[in-house]
């Protein structure tokens, strides 16, 4: 990883969802940076022998007591699956299970907590241009994560105090080796035939994010929150800083992947109402069978409208700006992946 000098430290830092993958970078990052790093997850995904893991569920507080001794700093990246749709867990990981992380670091003295929010918090499928942090969050968020993404951040953000320091960084769109939503989603849409089409004009500009950078965030805010406590109790957005047109994005993914780029374009209302609709027969049918769409009223909105935002503030608060470019970051990714490459890859211009 290309990364600014940041300094070693030596303290005890737990993070919960280390086996994910902000998580894992995360982790990978703190270790090399000399940190004693301890996991909280549900499952253990990797090893590192600078590493201790505890396996548990962060909706039980007696499993997370057990890996908080003497902990410095908190990092909160646990979360279902954000595709995953499933009110009842979101509710209860996201909302319930966050409670618990707070009241376990009350309960044993941990100084600092740094959530791993999201951009999306204030995002309603209305246009976002540069949208910095003074956006409210959204009133009518389009999915059960939005909504308690933002019922997360209020609770982490209100419980700042003198004895415990919170803060919660916005990352957007992130995306990276091991990234287990964006790339892997797209090369099966691709796969199935179902990336042909733009959906709207395709003119619109949105924030993707380099997992480095999301990395590389997490470190500085954390370290920024020991020296600059008075950064404490806010919210930050985490991009690139590079916006692009979303379509531009997919395609450059999918052409990557060895797939041809979207081509044909569909109105954007259509699709919208359509998913609309396939929202409602999901619900109709959800006592019976659990089924996960990947057209949502949230995925036509984030593919069809703009939603990039300012990173002003973690700039001039805690010198945040991203270390990996975008050009960059997608090369990377492309070849971290050769298993979704297409193996019936034509060349494609
Ligand atoms: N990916 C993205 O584009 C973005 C992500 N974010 C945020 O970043 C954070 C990390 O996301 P990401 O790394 O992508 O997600 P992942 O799904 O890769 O990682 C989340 C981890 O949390 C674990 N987990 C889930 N439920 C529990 C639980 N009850 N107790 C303990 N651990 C649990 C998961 O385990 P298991 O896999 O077994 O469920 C997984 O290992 C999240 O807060 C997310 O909201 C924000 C913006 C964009
Ligand atoms: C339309 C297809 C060619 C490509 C589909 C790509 C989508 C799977 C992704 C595009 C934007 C992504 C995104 C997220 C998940 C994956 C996408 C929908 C999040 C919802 C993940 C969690 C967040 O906090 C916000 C993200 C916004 C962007």
């Amino acid at each position: 990883m290309s990364v600014k000098a940041i300094k070693p430290d030596s303290k005890i830092v737990l993070v919960i969802g280390g086996s994910g993958f902000v998580g894992r970078h995360l982790v990978e990052k703190l270790c090399s940076l000399g940190y004693t790093v301890r996991v909280f997850d549900l499952r253990t995904t990797f090893e590192h022998e600078k590493v201790t893991f505890y396996n548990g569920d962060l909706c039980n507080k007696q499993d997370l007591l057990k890996c908080m001794d003497n902990v410095d700093t908190v990092f909160h990246c646990a979360t279902p699956s954000p595709l995953s749709n499933n009110k009842k867990v979101f509710l209860r990981v996201n909302v319930d299970g966050t409670k618990n992380v707070l009241d376990a670091c009350f309960e044993k003295g941990v100084k600092n907590l740094i959530l791993t929010s999201s951009a999306s918090v204030v995002y309603s499928g209305s246009n976002i241009e540069h949208g910095d942090e003074t956006l409210p969050y959204a009133k009518r968020p389009l999915d059960c994560y939005t909504q308690t993404k933002i019922q997360q951040e209020k609770l982490v953000l209100s419980a700042n105090s003198e004895s415990l320091k919170t803060i919660a960084l916005r990352p957007h769109g992130i995306f990276g080796p091991r990234d287990p939503h964006m790339l892997p989603t797209t090369a099966r849409l691709a796969a199935a035939g179902k990336t042909k089409f733009i959906i709207g004009k395709g003119i619109n500009k949105v924030d993707f994010t380099y997992i480095d950078n999301v990395v590389y965030a997490h470190v500085l805010a954390a370290q920024q929150l020991q020296q600059k406590p008075e950064i404490a109790g806010n919210a930050y957005n985490i991009t690139n800083n590079e916006p692009i047109l979303f379509w531009e994005f997919m395609s450059r993914l999918l052409k990557g992947l060895g797939y041809a780029a979207p081509k044909y374009h569909l109105p954007y209302y259509f699709i919208y109402f359509l998913a609309f609709l396939v929202q409602i027969f999901v619900f109709i049918v959800s006592p019976f069978k659990t089924i996960r769409p990947t057209l949502t009223t949230m995925t036509v909105a984030l593919a069809g409208t703009h939603h990039y935002y300012s990173c002003e503030k973690a700039a001039s608060e805690f010198n945040y700006s991203p270390v990996v470019k975008l050009e960059d970051a997608i090369e990377r990714t492309l070849q971290s992946v050769p298993e979704l490459h297409n193996k019936h890859a034509k060349k494609v211009k």
